[in-house]
């Protein structure tokens, strides 16, 4: 059935349809140079500032070459852009004039959609900070003293954080086996990848000005997925005491589409129930929830791995949020921050490879016969997701994939 918009070929059961409305930014072959905001309808990208002029109401917003101006512009203005581009692509009466804007998908490229400022990554799952924990921290309580009462994160680079598609070269790094008598330099050689969600911020907040659970929606435009592509050998020499640094930054891939968080309503569900009391600015009790009831789904190599639950993530992108900026930390558009390894309770929800191989004792098997302990050469990671959607139909959130290249050899 096709009742809701005019587009052809887009049912209403599509997972992009009228109900999710994701931004990216793309460009064409005849026009490599002019990159553009579109909308993704089924398998067409809507030019939103073609529409905008063409009925003679141009936006400087819409304009632009990346999606930042339009973030910044606040809830209202993305509120608005939404209704817009809605009745654009539902109302038979706009047909003409908008349908020579859409462009087959297939014959786009898309670019990194936001010109991204900061990136934070959290480390927001029970089963992955536990798993990490006792693999990284033998001996030790896996969850950390502090674990359950503050969401913890660090700094990543967002230099490096690349679309979709972009190949992932091997890092090379320093790393020491631990019955290693002094540590090495050389390609990595357990490199891993983790299955996250980003939240991208758009409107700002000033310096000194902390960000309530309450204004979550205020502040974030919209969603991602990310593959924080992990150097497993040389995290673990390098993190002690300041977290992950070259072991992380290498490459971060993010999915092409942010779709908007007014289309996740639906996704809303409760978080687990914690077992420690949370301070007070970060008790969502008695607040609208923002768990999110997302399903991930990890392909290697075209072959699926593990299907990661978002709603089973401790602490929500909410209460991160408040906790970055409970010291006065200023936000800026374009920020990006990230939930952290997404994983379930078993091997076959875990968000990253170390824990489904448990350190690469037991080898991923796969179809050809060959088995993985960690990424090679040339193998694929492709993260995908859907979120439920109004009257039962599931939303996309598109997919984040990379393939790995050989290091670039060294001296
Ligand atoms: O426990 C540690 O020392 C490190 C854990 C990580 O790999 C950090 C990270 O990226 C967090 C995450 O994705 O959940
Ligand atoms: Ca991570
Ligand atoms: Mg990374």
């Amino acid at each position: 059935m096709n009742t809701l918009t005019w587009v052809d070929g887009v049912p209403d059961d599509s997972p992009f349809g009228v109900h999710n409305l994701p931004y990216g930014v793309f460009t064409t072959a005849e026009r490599p140079e002019r990159r553009r905001i579109g909308v993704r309808i089924g398998e067409y990208v809507l030019d939103v500032a073609a529409v905008a002029r063409a009925l003679g109401a141009p936006s400087t917003l819409l304009e632009a070459p990346t999606l930042n101006p339009l973030m910044a512009g606040g809830r209202p203005v993305w509120l608005s852009a939404r209704a817009a581009i809605t009745s654009w692509l539902t109302e038979p009466a706009h047909r003409a004039l908008v349908e020579p804007h859409l462009a087959p998908l297939a014959g786009v490229t898309l670019h990194l959609p936001f010109e991204p400022a900061d990136y934070v990554d959290f480390y927001a799952s029970e089963h992955h900070a536990s798993n990490i924990g006792g693999m990284f921290r033998p001996g030790s309580p896996p969850l950390t003293p502090n674990w359950k009462h503050l969401p913890i994160g660090y700094h990543g680079r967002s230099g490096t954080l690349v679309v979709s598609g972009t190949p992932v070269t091997r890092p090379v790094g320093q790393s020491k086996a631990p019955d290693a008598s002094a540590p090495g330099f050389g390609p990595c050689r357990r490199l891993d990848f983790e299955a996250e969600v980003g939240f991208v911020v758009g409107a700002p907040s000033p310096l000194g000005v902390p960000v309530p659970l309450s204004a979550f929606g205020e502040h974030v435009f919209g969603v991602c997925l990310v593959d924080d592509w992990s150097a497993r050998d040389l995290q673990a020499w390098e993190y002690v005491p300041l977290g992950p640094f070259l072991g992380k930054s290498f490459a971060t891939s993010l999915s092409p589409w942010i779709v908007p968080l007014d289309a996740l309503q639906h996704a809303r569900v409760r978080p687990p129930v914690r077992d420690v009391e949370p301070l007070p600015y970060l008790d969502d009790r008695d607040a609208e929830p923002w768990g999110l009831d997302l399903e991930l789904e990890v392909r290697l190599n075209g072959q699926v791995l593990t299907r990661p639950p978002f709603a089973s993530m401790y602490w929500t992108a909410a209460q991160q949020l408040a906790h970055m900026t409970s010291n006065g930390a200023s936000l800026r558009t374009g920020d990006l921050f990230a939930s952290g390894t997404v994983s379930g309770p078993e091997r076959e929800s875990v968000g990253s490879m170390i824990e489904y191989t448990w350190n690469g004792q037991d080898p991923v098997k796969l179809a050809d016969g060959a088995g993985r302990a960690f990424l090679e050469d040339g193998d694929e990671v492709s993260i995908s997701a859907t979120a439920p959607g109004p009257g039962g139909i599931r939303l996309g959130l598109g997919e984040v994939t990379g393939r790995i290249l050989p290091a670039v050899a060294t001296p």
